[in-house]
C-alpha cells in the first residue's frame, strides 16, 4: 500500500480509452505545474472519472473515495494498494477526522488527495453543492487546491438508456486557489468561489463539446 503504486495504475489504466472509443481534449497542464501537496477538485458524473483521472493524474496523487470500494473486489484491492483514503460515509464524525489525518499524512508524506467534492456520482446537468471536506482539508495543510472539470457525458453515454458511443471528452485545468493564510472562517467563500468557477467551466465546456464520433464498433 503506497502512493507510489498509482503510477502503475495510472500506466495500465490510461489503455482502457482505446477499447472505449473515448478521446481527452485536455488544457491547463501548466497549473498542476505546482510543487509539493495539493488538493485537486473535480466534478464526478460516473466511475468512467477514472479514465479521465488517470489521464492527467500528477505523480504522488491519491484519492478519497467512499469505502464500500474496497469490497469491490479486483478494483477494491488496486484502490488499496494504490493509498487511497477511505471514509465513511454513514458515519460523517469518522470521515471528518479520517480526513482530518489526511491533512497531516499529505504534510508529512508530500502527498497531493484527490476529491470529488459533491460527494457522489452526480448527471443531472449541473454540478451538486459542495461538501466541505476537501476544503478543510486544503486550509487545514494551507495547501492549494486546484480544480479540474470534465465535460460532460451526455452527448456519448445516457445509463438510463444503456447508450454508449465513442466521444471526446474535454478536461479542463482551472489555475490553482491558494489556502495561505486563510482559517476555517473563510471555508463558506472558498466553496462559493470554487464552485462558481468549476461549474461555469463544466456548463461552457459542456457546450462546446464535439458530439459523439458516431457508434462504438465494440
Ligand atoms: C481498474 C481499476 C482502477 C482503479 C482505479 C482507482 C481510482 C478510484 C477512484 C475512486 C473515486 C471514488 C470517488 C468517491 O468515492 S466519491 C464519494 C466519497 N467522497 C466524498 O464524499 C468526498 C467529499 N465529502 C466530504 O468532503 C464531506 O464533507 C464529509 C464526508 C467529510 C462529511 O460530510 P457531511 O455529510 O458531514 O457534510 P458537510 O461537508 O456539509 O460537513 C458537515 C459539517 O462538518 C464540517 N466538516 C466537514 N469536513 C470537515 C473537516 N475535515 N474538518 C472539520 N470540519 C469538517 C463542515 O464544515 C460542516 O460543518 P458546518 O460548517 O456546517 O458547521
Ligand atoms: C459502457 C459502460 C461505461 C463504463 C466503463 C467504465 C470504465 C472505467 C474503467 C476502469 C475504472 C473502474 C474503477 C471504478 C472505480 C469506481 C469509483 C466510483 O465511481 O465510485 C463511486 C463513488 O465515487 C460514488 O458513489 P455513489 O455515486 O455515491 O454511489
Amino acid at each position: 500500500r503506497d502512493v507510489e503504486n498509482m503510477r502503475l495504475i495510472r500506466s495500465l489504466v490510461r489503455h482502457v480509452k482505446y477499447f472505449l472509443g473515448l478521446r481527452f481534449d485536455v488544457s491547463g497542464w501548466e497549473h498542476l505545474q505546482t510543487e509539493g501537496p495539493y488538493v485537486i477538485i473535480s466534478n464526478h458524473q460516473s466511475s468512467l472519472d477514472v479514465l479521465g483521472l488517470m489521464e492527467i493524474l500528477p505523480d504522488r496523487c491519491t484519492m478519497i473515495a467512499k469505502k464500500e470500494l474496497i469490497y469491490a473486489g479486483t478494483v477494491g484491492l488496486i484502490c488499496w494498494l494504490g493509498g487511497i483514503v477511505f471514509i465513511n460515509r454513514k458515519k460523517p464524525n469518522d470521515a471528518r477526522s479520517v480526513m482530518i489525518d489526511a491533512s497531516k499524512t499529505m504534510l508529512d508524506d508530500k502527498i497531493r488527495l484527490w476529491v470529488f467534492p459533491e460527494g457522489t456520482r452526480n448527471q443531472t446537468g449541473n454540478l451538486l453543492p459542495f461538501k466541505k471536506g476537501a476544503f478543510h482539508l486544503a486550509v487545514q495543510a494551507q495547501v492549494p487546491i486546484i480544480p479540474i472539470v470534465f465535460s460532460s457525458y451526455s452527448s456519448f453515454y445516457l445509463r438510463k438508456q444503456k447508450q454508449f458511443n465513442s466521444g471526446t471528452i474535454t478536461i479542463k485545468i482551472l489555475p490553482k486557489i491558494e489556502t495561505k493564510g486563510l482559517t476555517s472562517d473563510d471555508i463558506p467563500s472558498l466553496i462559493d468561489k470554487s464552485f462558481h468557477l468549476m461549474n461555469s467551466s463544466f456548463l461552457s465546456i459542456s457546450n462546446s463539446v464535439p458530439h459523439s464520433n458516431g457508434p462504438c464498433k465494440h
